[in-house]
């Protein structure tokens, strides 16, 4: 059967994935609340349509932070990307700059920042983690610059990982480390298991062993990269990042209406709202929730981006519709790559871009640059006030 939507990629990634890599992909922090809310939100929102508009030619592009984009999306950070397929981050990579996408790679990934760059002449965008040593942050930041990275975006909302039970239960740790249930897994995923032994066995955060300078102890960073995050990190960062980075500076991981301000008054270029997938704090909002409030504070002085469930077209026409720039996708692209390599990322952006262009023609839209308020029912924010989570 021909893969249709992003949920069927999804089932071939479950299927052709081994357990430790889907559950690392898939889950959620605590009982998966956060990330059900996520799904929930978009669902809760219906549109109005206008009819008997002329939509003979639409366009999909709008600009974000001064970059053309040909829809309102950009492949998002994740980290660990080598756990799915060898040289994970060039294929994304490449696969954004083939949809006219910008690629945001993380500082948790298993290519380096120098590979990615030799991959694709695209536009890239590097995520920063900021650990205790913040030599690291420093490098990476240095590296991307060299690099001809053109956005820096930092991560806020991970002073600790979540609470993540599958991870535990599979003793997700990197390197892999062998075990009865490892084994089993492997067995069972013969394909996956191959794919590992090609790329030389567990994945590894060489991006940050680089950074760090340890090359030989590259396993052992790895595996307490969670422990080292700088715990301390506080709104005083932005300067010391201004002071590294001449181009836009997105803060990612604001989740209220207060702390949009504050990124504001701070000068920062964007914020991404976002509770990580649902994978951090349990019991976060949606982004999508939270955004009509947050751009009647905010959306004058700043791009706002969102994130977090995204797996449809009308999902990016909603975030549009409701003030934002631009979404992020995390999984929906990972499902692809997980399915059928840089083949299936290319699929999965075609789909989103499909799709996205037919709601905007069922709209009676035009362009995307178009969309907003007007396009949702006029309840829109009740719709969202009432969202059920249980
Ligand atoms: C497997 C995985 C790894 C992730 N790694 C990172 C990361 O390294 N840095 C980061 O800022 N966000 C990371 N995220 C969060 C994503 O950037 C994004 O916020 C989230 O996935 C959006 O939700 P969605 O997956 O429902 O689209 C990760 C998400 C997933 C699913
Ligand atoms: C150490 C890698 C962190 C990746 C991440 O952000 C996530 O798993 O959500």
């Amino acid at each position: 059967m021909t893969p249709a939507s992003i949920a069927d990629y999804q089932r071939i990634a479950r299927k052709r994935l081994a357990r430790i890599a889907f559950d690392y992909l898939e889950g959620g922090a605590e009982d998966g609340h956060t990330l059900r809310r996520n799904r929930q939100a978009f669902e809760r929102l219906t549109f109005q349509p206008r009819v008997m508009c002329d939509v003979t030619h639409v366009d999909s592009a709008v600009t974000v932070l001064g970059r053309p984009l040909a829809m309102p999306a950009i492949v998002g950070p994740t980290g660990l990307n080598g756990l799915y397929m060898p040289r994970a981050e060039e294929d994304l990579a490449k696969a954004a700059h083939a949809a006219g996408l910008p690629f945001v790679l993380s500082s948790a990934s298993t290519s380096l920042i120098e590979d990615v760059r030799r991959a694709t002449a695209g536009d890239l965008w590097l995520q920063l983690y900021v650990q205790q040593n913040r030599a690291i942050a420093e490098s990476m930041v240095q590296r991307a610059r060299d690099a001809n990275f053109s956005v820096l975006m930092v991560t806020v909302d991970t002073p600790v990982h979540g609470v993540r039970d599958h991870d535990v239960h599979n003793g997700f740790k990197l390197p892999l480390r062998p075990s009865v249930r490892l084994m089993a897994d492997l067995l069972m995923h013969p394909r996956w298991c191959l794919r590992m032994i090609r790329q030389g066995g567990s994945p590894q955060l060489v991006n940050l062993a680089r950074s760090l300078g340890e090359r030989a102890n590259i396993n052992a960073q790895a595996a307490t990269m969670s422990r080292q995050m700088d715990m301390g990190l506080d709104w005083g960062a932005i300067a010391w990042l201004r002071k590294l980075w001449d181009g836009p500076i997105v803060v990612k991981g604001i989740l209220s209406v207060h702390d949009a301000d504050k990124a504001a008054q701070l000068g920062v270029d964007g914020i991404v709202l976002s509770n990580h997938g649902g994978r951090q704090l349990a019991f976060a909002p949606s982004p999508i929730e939270i955004l009509p409030r947050v751009m009647d504070r905010v959306g004058q002085r700043l791009t706002v981006i969102v994130d977090g469930g995204v797996r449809r077209g009308s999902d990016i026409a909603k975030a549009r519709a409701l003030g934002a720039q631009a979404v992020l996708l995390g999984r929906a692209p990972l499902y692809g790559l997980a399915a059928s390599g840089r083949a299936g990322v290319d699929d999965v952006l075609g789909i989103l871009r499909r799709e996205f262009e037919i709601t905007l023609r069922l709209l009676g839209r035009c362009q995307a640059a178009q969309l907003d308020a007007t396009a949702l029912d006029d309840g829109h924010r009740d719709q969202l006030a009432r969202l059920d989570c249980s």
